[in-house]
């Protein structure tokens, strides 16, 4: 088997990189690995275990339970653990609340790295959500670029404002609700620079940018200038190889 074209894409929280993962996969028609919902699944687990990863003696059974979820992507955007979707679970402001100690455990991380591996380097095939045979795949996360693939065919640093991000994850809960969220913009703003204090200064695997990654800023653009921007890197790359 000839190796896959491998799409790294790293960012700080809601700055845009699984929409515009997903959407490159699906033009490039490559398989799509969203490590971030592997972090979630995990936490769900736990928590649906009667497991608080924020009770710091709960290290041993967190990372027990992650030993033994399975997490499989079966189609783009679905996420399903131990043979369920959860795909709308994991993405509950519960979770978010419990991820960082889960984020940041070592057997947890090495667990799931091992399996990231895997996937991308097509061993495990039901984890590859593209139909037949993908060229390529898109991982993104905190730790793809540094960590996970280092040797990436592409590596992508997606980032954005601070307050346009808030206001995008704002419309994003509204959207998905119905009616406006519990939470203001200032609220979700003050959680996502928590949460990307939380990545960015934990020991192992912080969220930091790859030295080779090209920075994309999405603050000015639509999603679909995103997406051309990376598939012409991609080009580029692909006809210099
Ligand atoms: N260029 C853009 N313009 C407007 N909204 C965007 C743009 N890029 C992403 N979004 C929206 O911002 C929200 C966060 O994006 P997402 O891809 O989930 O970020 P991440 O995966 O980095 O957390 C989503 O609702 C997404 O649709
Ligand atoms: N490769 C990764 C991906 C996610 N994560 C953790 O999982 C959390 C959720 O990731 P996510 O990508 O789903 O989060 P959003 O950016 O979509 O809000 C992050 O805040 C990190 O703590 C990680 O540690 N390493």
């Amino acid at each position: 088997m000839s190796r896959l074209f491998r799409i790294a894409i790293d960012g700080p929280a809601a700055s845009g990189k699984s929409t515009t993962a997903k959407l490159v996969a699906r033009r490039l028609n490559f398989g799509y690995i969203d490590s971030g919902a592997m972090y979630r699944a995990v936490t769900l687990k736990c928590l649906e275990n009667g497991i608080d990863p924020t009770q710091k003696n709960n290290d041993a059974k967190v990372a027990k339970l992650a030993s033994e979820a399975s997490i499989r992507f079966p189609r783009l955007g679905s996420v399903e653990l131990d043979g369920r979707d959860v795909s709308s679970l994991i993405r509950s402001s519960e979770i978010v609340r419990a991820i960082a100690p889960v984020a940041a455990n070592p057997s947890v991380r090495a667990t799931l790295a091992q399996q990231q591996r895997d996937l991308a380097s097509g061993a495990t095939e039901s984890g590859l959500s593209s139909e037949s045979q993908p060229k390529g795949v898109v991982m993104d996360g905190r730790d793809i670029g540094t960590v996970i693939l280092p040797d990436a065919e592409l590596k992508v640093y997606i980032i954005a404002d601070a307050r346009i991000r808030a206001q995008r994850r704002f419309d994003e809960l509204m959207a998905k609700q119905g009616t406006a969220p519990g939470e203001s913009v200032d609220d979700i703003a003050r959680d996502l620079a928590a949460r990307d204090l939380a990545d960015q200064t934990r020991k192992i695997s912080p969220l930091k940018k790859a030295e080779d990654a090209v920075v994309l800023d999405t603050s000015n653009c639509t999603i679909e200038e995103q997406v051309d921007s990376i598939e012409r890197l991609v080009h580029s790359r692909m006809g210099s190889k």
